[in-house]
Formats: structure tokens, C-alpha cells, sequence
């Protein structure tokens, strides 16, 4: 069976990302909404009925909008925008979260997609909840750095901008208020918000974050070993999954592998682990691109395992 997706907002970065992704399936049909009728809502409303799996690229309010216009209650959703990442009834795109989830997404109607910054640090930590190796109500921070394209088309336009003398290195959420948190908090199995400190860089696309932790505050006071074997373990038991551990191997220290730019155009998310056990404090770093696994990425691999045919298809490693 040809399966009819429309990509609502595809004009959009994350929308265009799909759509080259999706180009030549033979076993998708894509619904292409005409230029100019973009944000007609009775085009949209045709278009949204008649797939069989929308995907919404769109702002929060457009994309609640979306989810609204399908009257026929058959058409399945993938949603990239942030509006329904926390929301009761709605199935977790992030399919190596856990044992179970890629099932979940398969027989879901409604799926969000995860916010990029979220996957990081979802990857790293809930994982080490789960094995006791952290408390939940350890105090995090959540550190990193992402491309201008995270912003969306109106911050591609700022930074590209001929003349633009862009910021190499700009922090920004500091009302510490960052709309993610409620994702990281509840997906990472959370006692408590992390104190988040994102900064865009002024490179187009990918992104590097890094939680350190002061395992020395922790009772069990665990090895980068043992937070390293729990994370690999975890991954290895996912099949089919894009998230990798690289190897355990503290007298590095530093590596070029960190580069926010590593994985770009791939759907990979890597974690590393680096401790100083004798100064009891260690880092846990994740590196993919925020257009790949952080956003069109995602919705690709999540469209595979709702139609059923493998995660992989269209995507690299
Ligand atoms: N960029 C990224 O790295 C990531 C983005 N996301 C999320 O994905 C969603 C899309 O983001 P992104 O692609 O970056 O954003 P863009 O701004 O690049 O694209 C959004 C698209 O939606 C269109 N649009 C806006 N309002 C409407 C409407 N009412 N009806 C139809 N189309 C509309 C925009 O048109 P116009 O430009 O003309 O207004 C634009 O083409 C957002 O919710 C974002 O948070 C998620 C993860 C990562
Ligand atoms: C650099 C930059 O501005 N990044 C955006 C990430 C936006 C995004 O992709 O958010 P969702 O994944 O929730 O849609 C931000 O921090 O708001």
C-alpha cells in the first residue's frame, strides 16, 4: 500500500529537511500543498484529511491549529513543534528511550516529535536513573551549543544576512525558563528542572551539549566505567536504533569528536563519557544534528516504524 504524507509547513526548515529525506519512496505519496496556499486554512484542512499520516512542521499555535482541522479521525500525526511534547494521549517519538517505545510509536495515532536540545540529555540520563547509578533529584545543568538553523527560518535569515556581524558564541534563555524543560524534566525522568544554559553558535547546523556531574554528591558515588557500561548496555538492548555510546576512554580527554558539526546529515546521536574518578566528577557529552536526530531526522525514522518498514529507510548513520 501507497501511503499518502502530508508535510504541513513544508516550505519550512525542518519541513524541507523531510522532504528531501522522503524523495524517491516509492511507498509514499507526498500531498504537496501549492505556494500560495500555504497558510490557507480550508487547503490545509483538504490536505490534512486526506493523508494518511500528516507531519507538522510548523510554529506551536499552527501546529495545534493542524491537529484541530483533521475531522476524519483516521489520520495519524507526526508533530515536530513543541505544542503536544507533554501533552496526556501523545506518544514520545523517541524511539531508543526506551524498551517499548519504538512499539509505542508504531501503533500510535498522535506522536510527537522530541525537541532537539531534549534528546541529549533524555539519552544521557534517564538511562542512569533507571540503573540507580543517579538520584532523580540530582542537580543538574545542562550545557551545549547548536547551530543558528535550530532557530528556524527567521534565525537562518539573521545569520545570514550579508553584513551581519553574527555572534560566534551567544547564550541565550536566560530567563532559565527555556520551553524544553518541562520535555527534559518528565522524558529524563526528573526530580527536579536542570538548570539549562543553551548558546547558538554562528554555524549553520549541528550540536554538542555536555551535563557534568559531581559524582563525588552522589551516594553510590559511581565510576565513569559504570555510568558508561549503563548507558552502552541500555542502547545495545534497542534494535534498530540510531543512538551510539563511543568508547570508554577517559585518558583522552579531549577529542575532536565533540565537534557540534560531526554528525551532520545523519540521523546519529552519539554519547561519550569522561570522568576523573580520583576527583570524583565526570561529563557526559551527546553530538548529532539538530536537523537530522534533533528534528527531520526523527520524524523520518518515526514515520518508518508507524508504517511499519525499517527505521533505517531513508536515513544514514
Ligand atoms: N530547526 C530545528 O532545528 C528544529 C525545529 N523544530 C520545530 O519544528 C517546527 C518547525 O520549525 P522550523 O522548520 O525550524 O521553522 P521554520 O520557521 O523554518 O518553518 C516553519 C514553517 O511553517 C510555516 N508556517 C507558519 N505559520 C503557518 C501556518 N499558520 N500555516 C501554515 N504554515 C505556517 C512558515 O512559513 P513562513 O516562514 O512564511 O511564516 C515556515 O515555512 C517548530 O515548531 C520548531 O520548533 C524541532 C526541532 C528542531
Ligand atoms: C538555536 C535555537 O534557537 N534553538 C531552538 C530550538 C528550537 C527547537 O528546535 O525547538 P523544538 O525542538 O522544541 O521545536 C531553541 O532553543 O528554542
Amino acid at each position: 500500500m501507497v501511503a499518502k504524507v502530508f508535510i504541513d509547513g513544508e516550505a519550512g526548515t525542518t519541513g524541507l529537511q523531510i522532504r528531501e529525506r522522503l524523495a524517491g519512496r516509492r511507498d509514499l505519496e507526498i500531498l504537496s500543498i501549492a505556494a500560495d496556499k500555504r497558510k490557507d486554512e480550508d487547503e490545509r484542512k483538504r490536505l490534512l484529511n486526506a493523508a494518511d499520516i500528516a507531519i507538522l512542521c510548523l510554529p506551536d499555535d499552527a501546529a495545534r491549529e493542524s491537529v484541530r482541522l483533521i475531522e476524519n479521525g483516521t489520520t495519524r500525526v507526526i508533530d515536530a513543534s513543541t505544542a503536544h511534547r507533554t501533552e496526556e494521549g501523545w506518544v514520545y517519538g523517541f524511539a531508543e528511550m526506551e524498551a517499548g517505545q519504538t512499539e509505542a510509536i508504531a501503533a500510535a495515532r498522535h506522536v510527537t516529535n522530541p525537541g532537539c536540545w531534549p534528546q541529549g540529555l533524555i539519552a544521557a540520563l534517564r538511562p542512569l536513573v533507571a540503573a540507580r547509578l543517579l538520584p532523580q533529584d540530582y542537580p543538574l545543568t545542562y550545557h551545549g551549543i547548536s547551530g543558528y538553523s535550530g532557530g528556524g527560518r527567521q534565525m537562518i535569515e539573521d545569520y545570514e544576512r550579508a553584513g551581519t556581524a553574527a555572534s560566534h558564541y551567544m547564550p541565550y534563555a536566560l530567563t532559565l525558563a527555556h520551553k524544553h524543560l518541562p520535555e527534559m524534566t518528565l522524558y529524563g525522568r526528573l526530580g527536579r528542572a536542570p538548570l539549562f544554559l543553551p548558546v547558538v553558535g554562528d554555524f549553520a547546523q549541528g550540536m554538542s551539549t555536555a551535563i557534568p556531574l559531581h559524582l563525588d554528591m552522589v551516594a553510590s558515588m559511581p565510576s565513569g566505567k559504570e555510568l558508561h557500561a549503563a548507558l552502552a548496555d541500555h542502547f545495545a538492548a534497542i534494535p534498530g536504533g540510531f543512538v551510539r555510546v563511543a568508547p570508554y576512554e577517559p585518558e583522552l580527554g579531549r577529542t575532536a569528536t565533540l565537534d557540534p558539526e560531526a554528525h551532520n546529515g545523519t540521523n546519529t546521536l552519539t554519547l561519550h563519557v569522561f570522568a576523573n574518578d580520583g576527583a570524583g566528577q565526570a561529563v557526559i557529552c551527546a553530538v548529532y544534528d539538530n536537523l537530522g536526530k534533533g528534528a527531520s531526522g526523527a520524524a523520518v525514522q518515526n514515520l518508518n516504524i508507524m508504517l511499519g518498514v525499517d527505521p533505517r529507510e531513508s536515513l544514514l548513520a
